[in-house]
């Protein structure tokens, strides 16, 4: 690991997906603001699901997709920041179905107190993974402000009739998970300064792995649902497709991938505040939770791993497309009928 004077996690309370506002208070937030009427009709996927991104369709055969992620930083070497900031970023356009095509970058830095030379290593981490996903960073827009943040706007494309969103999955449907969990763990380590490098490794493989194989899944209409894993937790982003979808969730436990190395540092308390936050907010739909199992199923995910959802017929199907991509999976459940409780951990 680098090591730098200035420690960048030091500079805010939250960070990385872990800063997100917490879900009641979004909710609060966005239906206290007025409707979003959404009425024009090119406006195929909104914010009334909870989607990724937001998609407009402009011909027939072509919607374009946009979305906004930015965060405080979540590792202190500001190259690595960079990185997994635009890696987080562009997950949206992936978890859609969609191919990026360009970004903006969201700059703030407290430029009389951390070096703009930092701020430049940020922005050389974002290009880095822009040009591995085959996109350029446009532009972007920067303020000096309090806390250092950073972030990308990124743009898509997908066919009309290929999006993935978090309303289609149906009874019967495997749950599968492209990226093992820990993320939140691992970067609460490193702020707590407990974390070994071969783990600080072990956070940089995972996150910056990019979510590719979402526009290669965009094609194919055996994936009824697609969204990432980020600030909610597992937890959280399975009851949006639940709930989008109309249906109940099974998961077990027992097949949750974690990254290397996380369980010693559950087992020292060492997990985000932000773990309980979720817990508090998805508990009451959630049952079969025991003991420490929660910080697992809550921790929040920064540049998380594709939850997805597809039909058992096509089981078989889905394990060869993976793995003729290279791609790791876990199948962790499956969807049921809609029940009293959201989620059910067997
Ligand atoms: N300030 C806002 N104004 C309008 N809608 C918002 C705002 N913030 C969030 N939303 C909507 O709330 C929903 C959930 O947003 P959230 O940021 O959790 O999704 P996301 O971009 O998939 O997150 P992540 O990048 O962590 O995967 C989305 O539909 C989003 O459009
Ligand atoms: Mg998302």
């Amino acid at each position: 690991m680098e090591t730098n004077p200035i420690k960048l996690t030091e500079w805010s309370e939250g960070s990385g997906c872990g800063c997100k506002i917490a879900p009641a208070i979004l909710d609060q937030i966005l239906s206290s603001s007025g409707s979003f009427s959404q009425i024009d009709p090119n406006l195929l996927v909104g914010n009334s699901q909870k989607d990724d991104a937001a998609v407009y369709q402009v011909s027939e055969d072509l919607a374009v997709i946009n979305t906004v992620d930015f965060f405080t930083p979540i590792v202190d070497d500001p190259f690595d920041f960079g990185r997994i900031s635009a890696a987080n970023a562009i997950s949206d356009i992936y978890a859609m179905g969609g191919k990026p095509i360009f970004a903006n970058a969201i700059l703030s830095w407290p430029v009389e107190k951390i070096s703009p030379e930092l701020a430049a290593k940020v922005l050389e981490g974002a290009k880095h993974i822009c040009k591995q996903a085959g996109i350029e960073l446009a532009g972007g827009h920067s303020i000096a402000a309090k806390d250092p943040i950073f972030g990308l706007s990124v743009n898509g494309v997908i066919h009309p009739r290929k999006i993935k969103t978090n309303k289609g999955a149906k009874v019967g449907d495997h749950i599968f998970l492209t990226k093992p969990l820990g993320i939140g763990v691992l970067a609460t380590a490193l702020k707590r300064q407990k974390i070994q490098d071969k783990n600080y490794l072990n956070l940089l493989d995972t996150s910056l792995k990019l979510n590719s194989i979402g526009s290669i899944l965009g094609n194919h209409e055996e994936v009824h649902a697609m969204t990432d894993v980020t600030g909610f937790g597992l937890l959280g982003h399975l009851i949006e497709i639940a709930e989008g979808s109309g249906l109940s969730a099974e998961i077990e436990i027992e097949k949750l991938p974690l990254i290397e190395g996380i369980q010693d540092y559950i087992n020292q308390f060492i997990f985000p505040d932000n773990t309980y936050r979720n817990w508090n907010a998805f508990n009451t739909k959630t049952k079969g939770v025991v003991g420490m199992d929660l910080v697992k199923l809550c921790d929040p995910q920064t540049s998380g791993g594709l939850l997805i959802a597809v039909a058992p017929e096509n089981q078989a199907w889905f394990e060869s497309t993976m793995k003729s991509e290279k791609q790791v999976f876990w199948e962790i459940g499956k969807f049921v009928p809609k029940k009293e409780h959201v989620v059910a951990v067997v």
